[in-house]
């Protein structure tokens, strides 16, 4: 350490139980890395540790946020993804999280079906994310946490192992955390998207529900279908919470515009009567949702995606009726007699109703998602997450470590991680107390793709990516995030990015 640099902070102790293998992403609040358990118990089991850094203002976490995270540890559900551990580092207020690691997310998925493969992605992965994204909303839903920020980063999917194919909602609960008590580090580049984000909430709304994570899902639905955001506004930065007409232009230009007929409580948000010569004066057709996701106006799945779009937040269809959503069909059927009387032909109608059920019909969804739907089907092999093993805890990245020569092999990633600086000084802290929540039963899986379960060989292992290339990758990959961000105002419609940015 040079001469007058401050000394760096030490670490919790429960740190030392693992070792840092490198950082894996970076999100408005702070850094996530990957660490492995040290524990005899549990050695080498992967865990994904949220750094949240202090706010420039220098205030740290308030103990209303911690009490907050502590009640969102007692959220168990296969899919949700389980905080394991939650500690604070009281001489730098920073805040840990630990949550179990997932190796996909569903950004990734999408960018490497629509960047690497050119295709789309199967009927029955789309449909077991959707189901089990919708399983795990249940449940956050039923014990009143409200997401807020769902989007294809926040869907983590697991990798090789027994929960394989499983989805995990990442994030819940946190939205409310941040909002108040952890600002955003502005300056780490990382952009907020708003393209998931419910009209209510785009129109000012100040009281939201539940509702506001099915407009995500919609949202999120519409893009595992056609592989592109479904509404990619342009976000103006200008202040502290600006006005998205943008976001909202992208909205209307498809679902044509609200009206107090569609949305009878629409004339109460703030930005309708604030901006009326914004919103109000424009006025759209309505080329329908059929235009942009390709699918029959009459198919179960776009009447469920329809329902998850609806503007009136009261009418949008709740996590558990998508769950058991049908549509009713009336059908005329026509049934033609020729009765032997002369020339003469009978025709008869008969109005009947049909039932159709999305996650009822064909393929049905599965537990492992990431499995095909019919067996003989091509297996999709995901890329595990890039993993920049040059990056410590403090996100300061070590020229050093950039020097070791590249390696493929896991036991050089395992070596490097154990010289990772991990939990210098052990420093008591203090545990909050866990507050009760009521517990909500997982949802079983009602119908389940049997084929898509059985039988079929579990994804090889993806190894570790070099060293050296791992780490430019992740460098290119955080430098796209940025160049695309700098980039947004200037895009119109949706043009695949050369190189990704999280959203
Ligand atoms: N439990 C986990 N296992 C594996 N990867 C994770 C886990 N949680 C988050 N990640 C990944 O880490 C990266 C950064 O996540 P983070 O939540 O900080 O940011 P974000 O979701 O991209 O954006 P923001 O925080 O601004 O909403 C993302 O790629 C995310 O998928």
């Amino acid at each position: 350490m040079g001469e007058g640099a401050a000394p760096k902070p030490p670490r919790p102790a429960w740190l030392q139980e693992y070792e840092l293998v490198g950082k894996i992403g970076e999100g408005t609040y702070g850094l996530v890395y990957l660490a492995r358990s040290k524990k005899l118990s549990s050695r080498g089991v992967k865990i994904a540790i949220k750094r949240f850094k202090q706010s420039k203002e220098g205030d740290g976490v308030s103990p209303t946020a911690i009490r907050e995270i502590m009640l969102l540890r007692e959220c168990m559900h296969e899919n949700v993804v389980k905080l394991v551990n939650v500690h604070t580092n009281h001489l730098d207020m920073s805040l840990y999280l630990a949550f179990d690691y997932a190796e996909h997310d569903l950004y990734e998925i999408i960018r490497h079906h629509r960047e690497k493969l050119s295709c789309s992605i199967n009927q029955y992965t789309v449909k077991s994310l959707l189901w089990q994204i919708l399983n795990g909303l249940n449940y956050l839903h039923s014990n009143w946490i409200i997401h807020r920020d769902l989007k294809p980063s926040n869907i983590l999917v697991m990798g090789e192992g027994e929960e394989q194919g499983v989805v995990k909602i990442g994030d819940f609960g946190l939205a409310r955390i941040y909002q108040a008590p952890l600002k955003p580090l502005f300056d780490n580049g990382v952009v907020v998207t708003i393209w998931y984000r419910a009209p209510e909430l785009l129109l000012g709304a100040k009281h939201y529900t539940s509702a506001v994570d099915m407009w995500a899902v919609g949202c999120i639905f519409a893009e595992l279908l056609t592989l592109k955001p479904l509404f990619q506004g342009l976000e103006d930065k200008s202040g502290p919470n600006p006005f998205q007409i943008d976001q909202l232009d992208k909205i209307f230009k498809v679902l044509g515009h609200p009206t107090p007929d569609r949305w009878p409580t629409i004339g109460h948000l703030p930005h309708w009567q604030q901006n009326k010569s914004l919103i109000q004066g424009h006025k759209y057709d309505n080329p329908g949702l059929h235009t942009v996701v390709q699918l029959s106006q009459k198919s179960p799945a776009y009447d469920l995606l329809s329902r998850m779009l609806e503007y009136d937040p009261t009418k949008r269809i709740s996590a558990a009726q998508a769950l058991e959503h049908e549509i009713v069909l009336n059908c005329i059927f026509w049934y033609s007699t020729s009765i032997c009387s002369g020339t003469s032909i009978i025709v008869s109608v008969r109005g009947d109703r049909q039932i159709l059920r999305y996650f009822r019909a064909e393929p049905l969804p599965g537990r492992n998602a990431l499995v095909p739907g019919q067996p003989g089907e091509k297996i999709v092999v995901y890329p595990a997450r890039p993993v920049d093993a040059s990056t410590d805890f403090d996100g300061i990245s070590s020229t050093q470590s950039s020097q070791i020569p590249s390696s493929n092999s896991a036991a050089a990633t395992s070596a490097s991680a154990t010289a990772a600086p991990v939990g210098a000084t052990a420093r008591p802290h203090q545990q909050m107390p866990i507050v009760g929540i009521q517990r909500m039963q997982n949802t079983s899986m009602g119908t389940f793709n049997v084929n898509a379960q059985a039988n079929i060989p579990v994804v090889p292992a993806n190894m570790y990516l070099h060293r050296g290339p791992q780490q430019q990758q992740q460098q290119v990959h955080q430098q796209a995030r940025r160049r695309e961000a700098g980039n947004m105002q200037n895009t119109g419609s949706y043009q695949p990015p050369a190189k990704s940015r999280r959203m």
